[in-house]
């Protein structure tokens, strides 16, 4: 059998799908069923019995004004299938599109968009039937509804198995996807039938196959009584391709009664010429002339192209056979008229098929270009926000290096001044040190010199002081010199420089101080200090004194040298003369007073 012949039978087949659909609740008997049993009801009875489809309708109809929106459009899709299997594809298909764009309904568009696809072929718009099936095979991944599953999976595999796509392994694909995952009787048997034509096609079947009797098997149980013929005849088509046409002839025979049972049309007139075909491979004209002439009586206004021209050239052959050149002639005319209108449409079809692909491969490469430029775009705006994100951070880094080096700069100048401070301050005193007292009294005489002005230096020691630190502890001891500084201080004006000397010996300069000055002030700090009141440790209180020596600049000299050399000599000989005392310089014609008068001034 030619294989577009297949094709078109496929594509009457799809008429007879029977959907998944489930009636509401039954009715009682008495009430008018409801809308959406009648709704599934017509759905049921479209596959195998037209005219309670059609009576259905009616009533749907006469009940329009009770129907909810999507009611409303499931009864025109119901509309439209009805109108298309009469053949009217000028009223369906207007149906059809207006559900595909308004419904807004995924499954009913998805049924739509297959019948569409379905009467475009049928009515020779190929490039509207590819077209509208490409898009078909996008949209059915996104549908669940198995009743639209069911439908447009059946309408690609078709298309897929058709001569001019020939890309039966993809039918095969589908078709084994819908049986695995569609359940229903009418799924399995659709699926069993793709499967069976894609291994056909592909010439992977022969008509001894057990595949055949059993997808024939699925589709009686699935009450597809119609694909169960369309089987049949296939098979019986690849019999006589095989060469088994006796075989053929006795099958044939065997199934007519359930052929004609069904009174689909097509496959009446299949059923005829199919027996001619085997006749005429057996040799029997006188038969092959009789089935043929049945099939070309049949034969309407629509007749299915393939059909009558197969009866034709089965009937030029046997008039030929029969030496009836004449009538050989005759018939051979008409067949070459009708095969060159089937070869018109094949390649029709076969240009149809290839100019969709190529609208579909461009508008791909278009949007593949499309997609690419975007992504450039894209990837160009990541890049200025990554840019915009690297400078600011950047700026954060330089901000927080900025401030680290400013802590830095912060905490050196810190440790710059308290190292500073360690080099000019006694640490235990917290008064100058002797170096930084030797150095400020220094640069303090020279502005004294230069403003003709004197000072005085007194330099005092703490007597026995040692004696404190073995009696009580070194403890005891910083906390004497910590309070004889404290005195020291209390006694002393703002403008005296002080500093410790070292242990336990302190230096006083009293800028422009005279020497009675300078002896009324160590006077005073000697007094202050033995009244002094000094707690050792806990619960031990003592009183220290010191020893203190006097230079004048007047008479020793302005040079910081000359006066300590005088005020030490001078605190030596208060030591020497029996401590807590204060004495001046030896170059002074004042004496010392007489320690013991000293001591006593305190007391006074
Ligand atoms: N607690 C304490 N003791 C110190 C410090 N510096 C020096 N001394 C002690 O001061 C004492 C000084 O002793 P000496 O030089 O004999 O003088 P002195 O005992 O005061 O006797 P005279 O000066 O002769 O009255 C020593 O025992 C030193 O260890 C200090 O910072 N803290």
């Amino acid at each position: 059998m030619e294989h577009g012949t297949l094709i078109c039978l496929a594509g009457m087949i799809l008429a007879t799908v029977a959907p998944n659909v489930r009636a509401h609740s039954a009715a009682p008997a008495i009430a008018a069923p409801s809308v959406a049993v009648l709704l599934a009801r017509a759905e049921g009875a479209k596959s195998n019995d037209q005219d309670r489809y059609r009576s259905i309708l009616v009533q749907l109809h006469e009940r329009s004004a009770s129907l909810s929106v999507a009611q409303r459009w499931h009864l025109r899709l119901l509309d439209a299938q009805q109108l298309s299997f009469d053949g009217n594809y000028g009223k369906a298909d207007p149906l059809l599109y207006d559900i595909v764009a308004h419904s807004g309904d995924q499954a009913l568009s998805i049924r739509a968009m297959a019948r569409l696809v379905q009467n475009k072929f049928n009515s020779h718009h190929y490039v509207d039937a590819y077209t509208l099936a490409n898009t078909l095979m996008a949209e059915l991944p996104k549908v669940a509804d198995p009743t639209a599953r069911l439908e447009g999976m059946d309408r690609v595999i078709i298309m897929l198995n058709g001569a001019a796509v020939g890309q039966y392994e993809l039918a095969l694909q589908y078709a084994r996807e819908m049986k695995a995952t569609l359940p229903s009787a009418a799924a399995q048997c659709i699926a069993e039938m793709g499967e069976t034509n894609s291994l056909l096609y592909e010439g992977k079947l022969l008509s001894t196959n057990p595949r055949f009797r059993q997808a024939i098997d699925t589709c009686l149980a699935a009450k597809h009584p119609l694909s169960a013929d369309a089987l049949r005849l296939n098979q019986a088509s690849a019999m006589i391709d095989e060469g088994r046409a006796k075989r053929a002839i006795a099958f044939l025979h065997r199934i007519a009664p359930a052929i004609r049972k069904n009174r689909y049309p097509p496959y009446l007139a299949s059923l005829q010429v199919t027996l001619a075909q085997a006749y005429l491979s057996l040799g029997d004209a006188a038969n092959a002339r009789k089935f043929a002439l049945t099939t070309t009586a049949m034969s309407g206004a629509n007749s299915t192209l393939w059909i009558l021209q197969a009866a034709y050239e089965v009937l030029y052959k046997a008039e030929k056979m029969s030496g009836h050149a004449a009538a050989a002639l005759a018939y051979y005319e008409k067949y070459v008229a009708l095969d060159k209108a089937a070869v018109d449409h094949a390649k029709a079809r076969a240009l149809a098929y290839q100019m969709v692909k190529q609208q579909v491969q461009s508008k791909k490469l278009k949007l593949d270009a499309l997609d690419k430029q975007n992504r450039i775009l894209q990837l160009r705006h990541a890049l200025a926000v990554q840019s915009q994100k690297a400078s600011r951070l950047y700026i954060a880094l330089l901000l927080v290096v900025i401030a680290f080096i400013a802590m830095a700069m912060f905490w050196l100048r810190r440790s710059q001044l308290r190292f500073r401070k360690m080099a000019r301050y006694d640490g235990l005193t917290g008064v100058f040190n002797r170096e930084h007292f030797f150095e400020e009294a220094g640069h303090a005489l020279r502005r004294l010199h230069r403003a003709k002005a004197g000072a005085c230096l007194v330099i005092l020691d703490l007597d026995h002081f040692k004696r404190v630190n073995d009696s009580y502890g070194h403890v005891a001891g910083d906390v004497v010199l910590r309070q004889t500084v404290a005195v020291c201080l209390r006694e002393l004006r703002k403008s005296d420089m002080f500093g410790r000397l070292g242990g336990e010996e302190f230096g006083i300069l009293m800028p422009v101080a005279s020497r009675e000055q300078g002896v009324e002030i160590a006077s005073r700090i000697r007094c202050a200090l033995a009244a002094e009141p000094m707690v050792v440790k806990a619960g031990i209180t003592i009183t220290v004194s010191a020893s203190f020596g006097v230079a004048w600049s007047a008479d020793s000299g302005r040079s910081l040298r000359d006066l300590l050399i005088d005020a030490d000599a001078a605190l030596y000989r208060a030591k020497d003369g029996g401590r807590n005392q204060v004495a001046v310089d030896t170059r002074a014609d004042l004496l010392p007073e007489d320690p013991e008068d000293a001591q006593l001034t305190c007391n006074a």
